[in-house]
């Protein structure tokens, strides 16, 4: 993994613009009319407010406070940089608020206290309870915050939780079980020396001894040395509780045949003749930020045998609480949480350790430039996994739930999970639909492109998910290799590999495709060579003989060129009514772009008909269509001929009398926003459509990208709709899970 530079220009420039700071409050409500504000305001807020004074459990319908978690600082442990007061802070504090938003959909606000005094900071915090659902202490220096913590959680019937010491903690303990996992030592005979006996450092050492590490082998070192039974200088009772019996005083003494090191101290506190002094295969956590106690660079140095782990991004395995705490808020936040409890800590350590031994999604990958697998690399998810979001919050949760810290328990765990992925990627909650009706109907998928590691990610997991059989179109040996380089050995005895040389109907399929194209240019040796050789081809002869179920294919190949291969054995063509509907998903709304492959200029009938497929294709989704016929005039104003037969398309509807709503010609933004719309009460639409046909295939296309890049849309598709057989194609940069996104269509036979 390259060393991602960021210079202090660029990090200056990047909190000045576009706006000074990192984030603003925008209202969830409207507040556009006299009414938005007679309800949001006087008189109707009297309401919500009568209702919490008689039940204050209703705060938790009536306000934000369920989702909101307060990041409190009085800046005296900035990161590694020292006490910095708490104006210097609030950069740090901004910036968790926005991890808890981008990575766990928690709201949540930054405040600095300016003060060092323990019991105004205890006495501030607590006149804020009604506020939040949570409490996120940050970076407030030790032994005060030991303090401060105990006293808030004791006194609020929130969750109150230092994430310097717990946050840091649990990562901590998550990457430790999986670098010990691969250095096959055990965490009750390790010797560890730990590194700053602050925050981080004493609440590292308490987890990791809750979970087997043994007192008299953890030595834990500060600024004076190791902290030894009998000294006094620099001494706290937290300290005290961790101080063993023995004649070592420096932590360079310490670090002889010690197996691990972790650091929660300074930049540079270790050097590379300590680290050459470890025990083999050390396990070394430099975690102090920005800077940490030792480059992985130096520490390979010496030795090249180590697990090395830092708390930054720019480096592999990232051991930092930005890991934790979202996940750990979500959960505890989704029950009400009374606290936050150590089984919950420990259940989220488990949760993140487990994951990072799962085979990585290709999102992953691209976000860092590198496929991972689990190792001596990647011992730790990384923060930009989309399944933390759902896998991590419902091990807290259920945890939570056993140990009585949960106000309103979750009775539907599954659904409840469904809901964190939907949270996060408005696309699961519509594929969590017809992921159902995918695996009642238990189709068996042709995978055409049994060669691309991603198709047979793709096959494998749709096979392990229960929707069906995968057929895999490639050669076997290859399939195997393919397979196992991909971190998935054995996979190809689950999956069927099919091919020209193993199937009993070659000849079928030959006699097929010559009487198909004999009269179309094609001699019998093409024939054979289109059957034979081209999987494309042969997916589909596949499929025409009911020798699969649907098809998936495109992953390699221009989807213009697979179309051309599917028509030899489909008609997949305008003439034939097929169309390609794309949907777009953005800010939890879908809307389907049609035709974004088959018709490149269509007329009216044209129009028409694709309108109807892609009012089956949101049928089947799930959705009530609601067309609208696109252009750049409404309704003939501006008058012009280009925009003539979008309005005539509709005029094709009425004559055939089809039973969805349609309208046009419009323009996108009346087309979309109900407000707009209000200017043509003649319309015939209820409300925004959902559907939008466009003029011609290059508008559609320039319409997908121009969301995709801008604004970030998730898009599907295209999906090929109106074939006498269920095939979907993907695009070349689809990844595994895309893939798969289009196999459940597929089986769903969407089109
Ligand atoms: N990767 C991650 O996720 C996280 C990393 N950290 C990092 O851990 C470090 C400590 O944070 P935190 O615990 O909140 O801070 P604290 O101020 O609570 O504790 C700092 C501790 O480090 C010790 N220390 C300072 N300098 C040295 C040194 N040269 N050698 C040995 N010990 C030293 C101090 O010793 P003494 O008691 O003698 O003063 C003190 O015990 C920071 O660098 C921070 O960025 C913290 C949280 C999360
Ligand atoms: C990561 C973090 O919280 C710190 O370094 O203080
Ligand atoms: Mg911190």
């Amino acid at each position: 993994m390259s060393k991602t530079r960021v210079t202090p220009e660029e990090a200056l420039a990047f909190h000045l613009e576009p706006t000074p700071g990192k984030f603003e409050v925008t209202a969830t409500v409207p507040m556009t009319t006299q009414r938005d504000l007679s309800l949001a305001y006087s008189p109707g807020v009297a309401v919500p407010c009568e209702a919490i004074s008689e039940d204050p459990e209703t705060a938790y319908d009536y306000t934000n406070k369920g989702n909101l978690v307060a990041v409190i600082s009085n800046g005296t442990a900035v990161l590694g940089l020292g006490n910095l007061g708490a104006l210097a802070s609030k950069p740090v504090m901004e910036g968790k608020a926005v991890l808890f938003k981008r990575f766990a959909d928690v709201n949540s606000i930054d405040i600095e206290l300016d003060t060092e005094d323990t019991d105004a900071f205890v006495d501030a915090v607590k006149l804020m309870g009604p506020t939040f659902g949570g409490i996120n202490l940050e970076d407030i220096k030790a032994p005060e915050c030991f303090i401060i913590e105990q006293r808030l959680k004791e006194e609020m019937d929130i969750p109150v939780f230092h994430d310097d010491q717990h946050g840091t903690a649990v990562i901590c303990a998550a990457g430790l079980l999986n670098a010990l996992k691969l250095s096959n030592k055990k965490i009750e005979d390790v010797r560890i020396v730990l590194n700053g006996a602050g925050a981080a450092g004493i609440a590292c050492l308490e987890l990791l001894k809750a979970m087997g590490a043994k007192h008299q082998n953890c030595i834990m070192c500060d600024t004076k040395g190791v902290i030894y039974q009998g000294r006094t200088e620099g001494m706290n009772q937290w300290k005290s509780a961790h101080a063993v019996a023995t004649e070592l005083r420096t932590l360079e003494e310490a670090m002889k045949d010690a197996d691990v090191f972790l650091g929660v101290s300074v930049k540079g506190a270790v050097t590379q003749d300590m680290v050459a002094s470890m025990a083999d295969d050390p396990v070394i956590f430099a975690m102090a930020n920005p800077d940490p106690e030792i480059t992985p660079e130096d520490a390979h140095e010496v030795r090249p045998d180590a697990i090395v782990a830092t708390g930054r991004s720019d480096y592999p395995n990232q051991v930092n609480n930005v890991l934790g705490f979202p996940y750990l808020f979500r959960g505890a936040l989704d029950i009400n949480a009374r606290a936050i409890n150590d089984e919950m800590k420990i259940a989220c350590a488990h949760a993140l350790a487990n994951l990072a031994r799962e085979d990585v999604p290709d999102e992953v990958a691209l976000a860092y430039g590198k496929n991972l697998s689990f190792g001596r690399d990647y011992i730790i998810p990384t923060p930009f996994d989309p399944r933390l979001i759902h896998r991590v919050p419902p091990a807290v949760a259920r945890a939570g739930m056993n140990t009585g810290a949960a106000r309103r328990p979750i009775i539907d765990m599954e659904a409840y999970e469904l809901s964190l992925k939907s949270r996060m990627d408005p696309t699961a909650s519509i594929l969590r639909g017809i992921n159902a009706r995918a695996r009642a109907n238990q189709a068996r998928m042709i995978f055409a492109e049994g060669d691309d590691p991603r198709v047979l990610r793709a096959a494998v997991m749709y096979q392990r998910a229960g929707l069906g059989k995968a057929l895999v179109v490639g050669r076997a040996d290859d399939v195997k290799a393919k397979l196992a380089e991909a971190g998935l050995e054995g996979a190809d005895r689950e999956i069927e590999v099919v091919n020209a040389a193993n199937t009993l109907h070659l000849e079928t399929y030959k006699q097929f495709l010559y009487d198909r194209l004999h009269r179309r240019g094609f001699d019998a040796q093409d024939i054979h060579r289109l059957a034979a050789r081209d999987r494309h081809v042969f997916s589909a002869l596949m499929l025409q003989h009911g020798h699969g179920d649907g098809l998936v294919t495109g992953a390699t190949r221009k989807s213009a060129h697979i179309l051309d291969r599917i028509n030899h054995v489909f008609d997949a063509d305008k003439d034939h009514g097929v169309a390609g509907i794309t949907a777009l998903l953005h800010k939890g709304r879908i809307v389907f772009i049609a035709d974004t492959i088959v018709n490149e200029w269509p007329d009216e009938e044209d129009l028409a008909n694709i309108a109807e497929r892609a009012a089956t294709v949101a049928q089947n989704m799930g959705l009530e269509p609601r067309v609208a016929f696109v252009s750049f005039s409404t309704f003939g104003y501006p008058v012009s001929e280009r925009a003539e037969k979008m309005a005539k398309a509709a005029d094709v509807l009425d004559r055939r009398g089809v039973t969805f709503e349609y309208e046009g010609e419009m323009t996108v933004d009346v087309a979309l926003n109900s407000r707009a719309q209000e200017a043509y009460p003649f319309s015939r639409l209820t409300g925004p459509a959902n559907i939008l046909i466009v003029p011609a295939r290059h508008s559609a296309s320039i319409s997908v990208k121009l969301m995709q890049e801008m604004a970030g849309a998730t898009v599907i598709g295209p999906i090929l709709a109106g074939v006498d057989g269920s095939i979907q194609i993907c695009s070349t940069v689809s990844t595994a899970n895309d893939i798969l996104n289009m196999a459940v269509l597929a089986a769903c036979k969407v089109g």
